[in-house]
């Protein structure tokens, strides 16, 4: 297993993060605004152009020597292994005991990813046949519910079952030509609710989407669903009106959903991997098998990069190194992701289980504590919204937030006014971020505002900005599902490679086990079925609230 953390590797870990300490002091005594200044070539040397993609690094509290520093973290930390037994199929989600493969979904068909000796894009194209056969019988009409063509078409799933489809196809939305789509994930009552009000159950269809097939949001929401069209329609046409994506066939079986309309994935698919998967079946349904494929080819072309590319023009390798330089160099706690896309509106919180439920981890592969911190905050919205909410806080708040902005050279619109704006801001932000404005800036242009020189003085600190303030910028042609596709597989490997320096398991979630466990046993006691007796004062204190409350 070359993923394992040796004691020299974590030593010669240790010294790679002191030497950072030393360009940190450095280049504490440096800004952006000067170190552009001083190099007109700055852009062209961190930024990286892949296909008509550019990642513009340059405007990172980062020099030449700095870098060098980072790519050798990278080396001796066992990136390249790491992304090599990625690659290879080993096991590298050590505490599962399972390969880690998503790059096998998107592969070509004359590719090779190889599960314990068998080749598994065999396997990957038949249900990617399947599934096209299936999501162009529902666009066409083929398949139909007993009311006739589908005019709703209901996924149903939490999590990696739903953030992928859900944002992919809000993002793509210019490229829809299917039936309309709905995402119920939340265990809420409301949202089923509020999803079914207004739909015809006669010529409506429900995607189950669970990997595990056992969660209980999904199939809690999965019989309400059934009641439903069961109450509308009667339990013969159930049939007709569901499907099923998971890696447990057997228990879609059971749920009593037809096998033929069931579509599998397997254990080596992360659910927050899953997009690529069987679990993009409402995507494909939206726009189109075609589509679908160029989405899988775009993240493929990243694949290829990242595991060809030279560490230093490798673009998730840079992203996750300038992320590790703030996280674990300079202590910054978050990261912010921006698209100036109102499509990517989900996108942030699409990055948020992708990157915070791979990194949020406190012990190593072995077990023991991680020694330095691991996984940011990740968070973020739209631009331009966010400049009118929270960029107060980026631009002039106490703590130093990195962020990513991502904005294409096209809009989908024909009239270029709103594009050509969005583009502006989008721009404006990271120059704004970067340079900041002096006190003597603020003053100057306080007084050339005819302010008198008391008025001058009062507000010159209120409007300076500090600056110096790092982001990276996406510049691509056209959000189009190649780009997208593309997106999403950079930050899935620039995942692999924080997990890799950080030497944790980037491929599990224990986490989320605990408050699931409490959840089953707290609910007879919410159920009035059972007494809180034994709990914490608080939590039985709040269980006898809801119960005098529900009478
Ligand atoms: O697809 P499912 O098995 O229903 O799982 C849905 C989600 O719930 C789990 O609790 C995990 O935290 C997620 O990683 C997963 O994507």
């Amino acid at each position: 297993m070359t993923v394992a953390r040796t004691a020299e590797r974590a030593i010669a870990v240790a010294a790679a993060f002191e030497k950072l300490a030393a360009h940190r002091t450095r280049l504490e005594a440096e800004t952006m605004r000067a170190m552009f200044a001083a190099d007109p070539g700055r852009f062209g040397r961190f930024s990286v152009s892949f296909e008509d993609l550019i990642f513009d690094y340059s405007k990172n509290r980062i020099d030449a020597a700095a870098l060098v520093a980072l790519l050798d973290l990278a080396r001796v930390a066992g990136v390249e292994e790491r992304r090599a037994a990625m690659f290879a199929g080993e096991r590298i989600n050590v505490t599962e005991n399972r390969p880690v493969l998503h790059v096998a979904l998107r592969a070509a068909a004359d590719e090779t990813y190889l599960v314990d000796g068998k080749n598994v894009v065999e396997d990957v194209a038949a249900v990617l046949a399947a599934m096209s056969d299936f999501a162009e019988g529902v666009r066409s009409g083929a398949i139909a519910g007993t009311g006739g063509r589908f005019t709703d078409v209901v996924n149903i799933g939490i999590g990696g079952s739903d953030l992928g489809p859900a944002m992919v196809t809000r993002a793509l939305s210019p490229y829809r030509d299917g039936p309309r789509l709905h995402f119920v994930s939340n265990v809420d009552g409301a949202h089923i609710a509020d999803t079914l009000a207004g739909l015809d159950p006669a010529r409506t269809l429900f995607l189950v989407a669970s990997k595990t097939f056992t969660t209980i949001e999904t199939m809690t929401n999965a019989r309400t669903a059934r009641a439903w069209i069961v109450e509308a329609v009667g339990e013969a046409a159930v049939g007709d009106h569901f499907a099923a994506m998971s890696t447990a066939l057997d228990k879609v079986a059971a749920f009593g959903i037809d096998t033929r309309r069931a579509f599998g994935f397997w254990d080596w698919v992360g659910g927050r991997y899953s997009v690529w998967s069987a679990i993009g079946l409402p995507v494909m349904i939206a726009i189109g098998a075609e589509r679908f494929r160029s989405f899988l080819a775009g993240a493929r072309a990243i694949d290829h990069h990242f595991r060809d590319a030279p560490l230093d023009r490798n673009i998730p390798v840079l992203m996750a190194l300038v992320g590790i330089w703030y996280r674990n160099v300079l202590g910054f706690p978050a990261h912010a992701v921006l698209p100036y896309d109102q499509r990517l509106e989900r996108f942030a919180a699409y990055l948020q289980q992708l990157d915070m439920e791979s990194n949020g981890k406190r012990v190593t592969l072995d077990g023991r504590p991680v020694p330095t911190a691991t996984g940011p905050l990740v968070w973020g919205e739209p631009g331009t919204n966010g400049q009118h909410a929270f960029y107060q806080l980026l631009h002039q708040g106490t703590d130093v937030i990195p962020a990513d902005f991502l904005v294409a050279a096209h809009g989908h619109e024909a009239d270029p006014t709103h594009h050509d704006l969005l583009v502006a801001n989008c721009l404006a932000q990271a120059e704004a971020l970067m340079r900041g404005r002096t006190t003597e800036e603020a003053r100057a242009q306080l007084a050339s505002s005819g302010k008198a020189p008391g008025e001058v003085e009062r507000l010159a600190l209120h409007k300076t900005f500090p600056g110096n303030r790092p982001s990276n910028l996406f510049l691509y042609d056209r959000l189009d599902p190649y780009a997208l596709g593309r997106l999403i597989a950079l930050y899935e490997h620039k995942v692999l490679v924080q997990g890799a320096i950080w030497g944790v398991n980037s491929y599990d979630q224990w986490g989320v086990e605990l408050g699931k466990e409490l959840a089953i046993e707290l609910l007879p006691m919410v159920e009035g079925k059972a007494d809180a007796a034994g709990r914490d004062a608080s939590t039985a204190g709040l269980v006898a609230a809801i119960r005098a409350r529900k009478g």
